[in-house]
């Protein structure tokens, strides 16, 4: 029995070039001016860069922290305060126009599908709650933030490739962790969910990856069911 369905966004509901190719540019491209010109805002942000870079014994000047949030940009990085500072970036991009949220038609046919079976759906993904809000919030189908019941981050949760996190999700959802399912492209995270007693999907989309091969990554792929779209994993 599925108790609660948990999905990820870039690669699962939604294009990953998408992702990487209209929000992450927007972003990166207004990085140092946005931090300049929003003092307030990007305090808490340079400040968890800064003992971030401290950690690592790195050097945390002013401007070795905005190059830090550069660098992580531009390899992708999952952390915290540059999840938190995107989101923040996006906001006004949503707000304008300039960036729009995406998700597969087969995402919106899968959402209908839980909801008729009674089975609430929430989103675990790095990108900040704020930002999966307005993604959702600003889809080419329109507003779908009413088919979800709530959304994770990796500072509300942790990093989705550590089993503990989904131990707080489980908690915070309040369904036991053998009925919840989550739903993702990579094998990576699955294992971690796996490992936390969660039921898996590995969402494998030709759209994705259009030679045929998996995008999931290294991982115990084999130990999670397959699928092409995510309303397949609805019916299943
Ligand atoms: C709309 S949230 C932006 C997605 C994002 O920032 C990201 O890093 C993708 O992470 P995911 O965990 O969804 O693969
Ligand atoms: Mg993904």
């Amino acid at each position: 029995m599925t108790g609660a369905v948990v999905l990820d966004i870039e690669g699962t509901t939604s294009s990953t070039a998408h992702v990487q190719e209209v929000l992450f540019p927007y972003a990166r491209e207004r990085l140092r001016k946005w931090v300049a010109d929003h003092e307030d805002q990007a305090r808490d942000v340079l400040r968890e860069t800064r003992e971030r870079l401290r950690l690592e014994d790195a050097p945390d000047d002013d401007a070795a922290v905005i190059r830090a949030l550069e660098r992580w940009s531009d390899e992708d990085r999952k952390v915290a305060p540059l999840k938190t500072l995107q989101g923040m970036i996006w906001a006004e991009g949503f707000a304008t126009g300039e960036v729009t949220g995406h998700v597969y038609p087969d995402t919106l046919d899968a959402l209908r599908e839980w909801r008729l079976r009674g089975v609430p759906v929430y989103v675990y993904s790095s990108g900040s709650v704020q930002a999966q809000r307005l993604w959702f919030a600003h889809t080419q189908f329109g507003d779908l933030r009413r088919w979800l019941r709530g959304h994770f981050d990796i500072t509300t949760a942790g990093p989705k490739k550590e089993a503990n996190s989904y131990r707080l999700i489980a908690g915070g959802v309040g369904v036991p962790a053998e009925e919840m399912l989550f739903v993702s492209d990579l094998a990576r995270e699955l294992d971690a969910a796996r490992r936390a007693k969660w039921r898996t999907a590995l969402v494998n989309r030709p759209e994705e990856n259009p030679g045929g091969a998996s995008g999931a990554g290294p991982g115990t792929e084999a130990a999670h069911p397959v699928f092409t779209d995510l309303v397949s994993v609805a019916l299943a």
